[in-house]
């Protein structure tokens, strides 16, 4: 009887889920799916790894719908799986504050412990525990484990992780943590196994998906990330507006008489792409749509992710490759082309057909700077750690 375990990442705009055979020394995908919530009757779809359909559910909308339908998940598995044991289920967490710096079994008290981190994370950190807490309802035997966005950042030392404020702010846990670290650390441990030769190099790594970071690493471990204490600094995203003049806030309190909560929304919800354009936080509708403001909302996005990628290659001291990763980074080419135009002079240059045809490599021969489109698996990075965790409990 083989071992699995199963993987759920509550992202911000989607829950993607995935079982894996764990019985060998890399994980493999026995199935994957999704839980929209978005739609009228919430969503349940589950593929083979190949993406052919294996089944469907919906439930009628309610506040329990995601409860039933984590439920229905591990229904699925029981009834399809049933001669397979599921060891686990993994959680990506996204934060993990001061204290997780690797993964940890999810006991009541560490569960507790990462509940109160929410308001540095409120976008996620009640999305990522919820499933928790109903899979503890639901099967309390059952041993779950939190991998964390900001473990693989732990590293990050003064003055990448410093912020100009009182000391005493720091030793009270106020530093920049960072998150995507997950799709980091699988994404550098792809780029060394395809180009070795650039592991000691200086590298950026481009997540850009619905939330989005840059991570400059150097011999595959982060030194650097343009998120901060919480997942709202740095690039423009979906919904949320990144790196703030902090005056803005005080202003929208002091002026507006908005309250904590009210800022809260606008900055986590109502800003970046869909803010900006007033049409579409979904990087997809913007580059179909003719408005002007679509384009504007496209062109802040292209042009900050391209300024903190110069930053980032401040804190390198130079600029040796440049990976894209995440929905928008491994999809939309025009978004690629745009920002290593604006990175010609830090000696990017992308080759128009290989960027088109989104092929492992898109520099052009001339180019100082490797460019890679790899395709993100935060799934599979949050298998390998239980995997690991397992193993060193028994
Ligand atoms: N073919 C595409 N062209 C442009 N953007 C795309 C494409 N496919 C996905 N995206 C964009 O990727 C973003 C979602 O990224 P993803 O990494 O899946 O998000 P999440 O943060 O929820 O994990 C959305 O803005 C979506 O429009
Ligand atoms: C941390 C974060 O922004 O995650 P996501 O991109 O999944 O929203
Ligand atoms: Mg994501």
């Amino acid at each position: 009887m083989s071992n699995t375990v199963l993987v759920l990442n509550s992202g911000s705009s989607s829950i993607k889920f995935g079982l894996f055979d764990i019985s060998a020394a890399e994980p493999a995908l026995l199935c994957k799916g999704l839980l929209d919530e978005h739609e009228t009757k919430p969503r349940l779809v589950v593929k083979s790894p190949a993406g052919e359909d294996l089944f469907e559910k919906r439930r009628e909308a309610s506040d329990a719908a995601s409860d039933h339908l984590f439920a229905d998940v591990l229904g699925f598995i029981e009834g399809r799986f049933g001669d397979h044991r599921l060891r686990a289920v993994g959680h990506r967490v996204v934060h993990g504050g001061p204290d997780y710096s690797a993964p940890v079994e999810l006991t009541e008290d560490v569960t507790a412990k990462l509940q109160a981190l929410t308001p540095l994370a409120p976008l996620h950190q009640p999305r990522c525990l919820a499933p928790v807490r109903t899979i503890t309802a639901i099967r309390p035997d059952l041993t779950q484990i939190a991998c964390f966005d900001t473990a693989f950042h732990h590293g990050i030392a003064p003055p990448a992780s410093r912020f100009a404020i009182p000391r005493r702010y720091e030793e009270r846990g106020i530093r920049r943590y960072g998150f995507h670290g997950l799709s980091f650390e699988y994404v550098a441990g792809r780029l060394a196994r395809i180009a070795p030769q650039l592991v000691a190099k200086r590298t950026v790594i481009a997540h850009l998906g619905n939330g989005a970071s840059l991570c400059g690493l150097r011999d595959g471990r982060s030194i650097d990330t343009t998120m901060g204490l919480t997942p709202l600094d740095g690039l423009v995203m979906g919904t949320r507006c990144g790196r703030l003049d902090p005056g803005v806030l005080l202003y929208l309190q002091q002026y507006e008489k908005m309250s904590v909560e009210d800022v809260q929304h606008l900055l986590y919800h109502e800003s970046g792409l869909l803010g900006v354009s007033g049409i579409a936080s979904d990087m997809r509708m913007l580059l179909a749509s003719r408005e002007a403001a679509a384009r504007e909302a496209v062109e802040l996005f292209t042009f900050r992710a391209a300024q903190e990628v110069a930053a980032m290659a401040t804190t390198l001291a130079g600029l040796d490759c440049l990976v894209f990763t995440g929905g928008i980074g491994e999809h939309a080419s025009e978004i690629r082309s745009a920002i290593g135009e604006r990175l010609d002079w830090l000696g990017v240059r992308i080759d128009a057909a290989a960027n088109d045809a989104a092929r492992e490599r898109i520099n052009d021969g001339d180019s100082a700077v490797d460019v890679f489109v790899i395709p993100t698996n935060e799934e599979l990075m949050i298998a390998r750690h239980c995997a690991a965790v397992l193993r060193t409990a028994s």
